[in-house]
């Protein structure tokens, strides 16, 4: 039985999966000469070298994978695993207007239905989940850009800060703590403060953590943050690695057939540091909990609302 914790009612547009919009959560994997993402919002190319007697262009380090269990309680090491998700469509029920929060979007107009021919339906949020000691990269098989009738949502929510998720839960699950080096001399300390003595510098020393992806940086031990999770449709050619600790729902395929993906990661077989969920309940009386609304055309696939690639969003 996983943790809960209650959820606000709040409706939450489909965004385009890009790795600008994404990189807080993690690392999307994509050939970039097919990439979707508008010009403007595309990161400079990955490395890329010759390979295979010049047949074949090899683009380096696609993607981050952290192995982090060293830091688990157990200290049970862990080992690369490849696993296979065969993961069926899900049920989304039919839209309804609703009075939830229209969630950090703020005042978009997402009822408006600019020519009619789109169809909204809507899929409840019911569970989250994240891996805290390891990245997880889902591998799309057989799924083709063009394919309007299957597709994928990536459902991500940042974490709340630790003070803020006590209320909901008595005792934290493991989450990896990295040994924060203790400064030693008041020389140590004055070198933090700005403008620096030393220096004159103002602007901030480096953190440990600011030349990590924002990937990679230690998302902390808290709860996630409902009030800012976001939904991104993927398209048949793009994997995705969820950054390790990233609070994201369980594959959420849209449309007429299952999915098969490949799924890797590292485990060590320890159930609550491989995995831990929370549910989320909504309130009994008024409320419908988190649910994104998943708006399709005629042929059935998933318009963008919000965000890169709307020309409706006006952020
Ligand atoms: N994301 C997803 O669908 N499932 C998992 O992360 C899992 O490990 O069960």
């Amino acid at each position: 039985m996983p943790t809960s914790m209650p959820a606000p009612s709040i409706r939450i547009p489909v965004e385009l999966l890009t790795q600008s919009s994404f990189s807080q959560f993690g690392t999307v994997i994509e050939n970039p000469a097919h990439s979707l993402a508008p010009r403007s919002q595309r990161l400079p190319l990955p490395d890329a070298v010759s390979a295979n007697q010049g047949t074949a262009l090899k683009f380096l380090n696609v993607t981050h994978m952290s192995n982090l269990y060293n830091l688990a309680p157990s200290k049970k090491p862990a080992r690369g695993v490849m696993n296979m998700f065969v993961c069926a469509p899900r049920d989304l029920r039919p839209h309804e207007p609703s009075q939830s929060m229209p969630s950090s979007w703020g005042d978009m107009d997402f009822d408006d239905d600019a020519d009619g021919n789109e169809d909204r339906q809507l899929f409840d949020v019911h569970i989250l989940e994240r891996h805290p000691f390891t990245t997880q990269t889902f591998v799309p098989m057989g799924l083709s850009q063009s394919d309007r009738h299957t597709q994928y949502l990536v459902i991500v929510a940042p974490t709340l800060p630790a003070a803020a998720s006590r209320r909901h839960t008595d005792r934290p699950p493991p989450y990896p703590t990295p040994k924060i080096k203790k400064q030693k001399s008041i020389r140590d300390i004055f070198a933090r403060a700005r403008p620096s003595p030393f220096t004159n510098e103002a602007a901030p020393p480096p953190s440990q953590f600011s030349r990590l992806h924002p990937s990679q940086r230690p998302k902390g031990p808290g709860l996630p943050d409902l009030k800012n999770i976001r939904a991104f449709v993927a398209n048949g050619n793009q994997a995705v690695t969820y950054g390790a600790g990233t609070w994201h729902a369980p594959m959420a395929v849209i449309g007429d057939r299952p999915i098969d993906f490949v799924v890797v990661q590292s485990a060590n077989g320890i159930g609550i540091e491989d995995c831990q969920e929370i549910s989320l309940v909504a309130d009994k009386i008024a409320g419908e909990g988190v649910v994104v609304m998943v708006d399709s055309d005629a042929s059935g696939k998933v318009l963008v609302k919000a965000g890169v690639g709307n020309v409706k969003a006006n952020l």
